[in-house]
């Protein structure tokens, strides 16, 4: 019989099971399975960030991906209905080194491992979270498998074979809003046209708090439905996949463009900015991912701590090259490009993500400087 503590030390009571995590390169770890039994596979990525597991776990642009919390204890304040960015949990599983069954929260209304196994996630903990962090990091990103129900590596090996790589990969049409919505008070004169491609809620939030009246369309709805709503400015949302995948939402930008209103682009919405002004997006070695990454305004020569969820990032060279755009955000770890607009029109993105949730609210000033450009 396969016995974990005989292979890892890893001690097991009666109830629990083990599960195997196998990454693309080879590396098997092994451990003890947590919410949902069954196999799931994606991109393997981590978040830094000590607390926010469920808005992070329900954050639309971490479509297709297995997440590593660095953090050692989670799910340690349970889960509630109200921390959530969108109608479910996103990530395609969840590696840990304690995930917590027990929790402690007046607010809280479930385990961690009750809300894994109500939105089939399966996850597994007791893994070397700072080996495996360390090793994606010396590695770069790769497609992974967890299974608590296959043990055997050559099995996981053929079905992580079938997994698609995120490179390439069309994930937002998959998990935006497949019906038109509206939010915010519908007499307002403030129209904002949000073109959603896995928005996370508090994003809407920020700006309906700010008076906007705020209609949310499918990925792919055409710009002559966007104009019949005759917005004062235009919305492009975060959301998952790579944006080099997705010649239709360039399409729509360039248009939106075209028309000369305010337009604000946030992670995802920020790339497609940059690639609607051919500058090339590329695929980052390991991402950000967290909620303490310094960022430089370069036009007030402040710097603030921001959130961050992005595999993809915009090409520096081309960015600081092209005579139309400008780079008015610069990441200070590694001087990646987190923030650009482009000259002679309202229209400006950030990489990052300002409405935070989870994070500080250092960079909740873009929804003021939105509004003020659509005022
Ligand atoms: N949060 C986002 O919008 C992510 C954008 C894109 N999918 C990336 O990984 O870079």
């Amino acid at each position: 019989m396969f016995s974990l503590q005989k292979i890892t030390g890893i001690k097991m009571t009666q109830t629990q099971k083990v599960a195997v995590l196998l990454l693309e390169d080879g590396h098997v770890f092994y451990g003890k399975a947590f919410g949902a039994v069954g196999t799931t596979a994606g991109e393997i990525c981590f978040n830094t960030g000590m607390t926010g597991y469920q808005e992070v776990f329900t954050d639309p642009s971490y479509s297709g991906q297995v997440l590593i919390m660095n953090n050692v204890h989670t799910g340690n304040y349970g889960v509630n209905i109200k921390d959530v960015e969108s109608d479910s949990v996103k990530i395609r599983g969840l590696i840990g080194r304690n995930l917590e069954e027990r929790y402690s929260r007046y607010q809280a209304t479930d385990s961690l491992d009750a809300y894994l196994k109500k939105n089939n996630i399966v996850a597994i903990e007791d893994v070397d979270t700072r080996a495996l962090v360390a090793h994606i990091r010396t590695k770069g990103a790769m497609n992974c498998i967890i299974s608590s129900e296959v043990t055997e590596v050559e099995k996981l090996k053929a079905l992580l074979a079938e997994t698609p790589d995120m490179d390439g990969l069309e994930l937002a049409s998959e998990v935006s809003t497949k019906e038109e919505y509206e939010l915010g008070d519908v007499n307002s004169p403030l129209k904002v046209a949000v073109l959603d491609f896995g928005v996370k809620r508090h994003i809407l939030q920020c700006l309906v708090d700010r008076g906007a009246h705020v209609r949310v369309h499918p990925a792919k709805t055409p710009v002559s439905r966007l104009k019949e709503f005759n917005p004062n400015g235009y919305f492009i949302s975060n959301g998952p996949g790579d944006p080099a995948a997705m010649p239709y939402a360039v399409e729509t930008v360039k248009a939106i463009l075209a028309e000369e209103k305010p337009l604000f682009g946030i992670c995802l919405g920020h790339q497609l900015l940059a690639l609607a002004n051919g500058i090339p997006t590329f695929k980052m070695h390991h991402g950000h991912r967290g909620l303490n990454h310094p960022v430089k305004n370069l036009v007030t020569g402040k710097s603030e701590i921001t959130t961050q969820n992005h595999g993809f990032g915009v090409d520096p060279e081309a960015v600081r090259k092209h005579p139309g755009v400008e780079v008015t955000h610069v990441n200070l770890n590694d001087e990646s490009i987190e923030g650009i607009r482009v000259k002679g029109k309202p229209a400006f993105s950030v990489q990052y993500h300002p409405e935070s949730t989870p994070g500080p609210f250092d960079s909740r000033y873009l929804f003021d400087d939105f509004v003020a450009m659509m005022k």
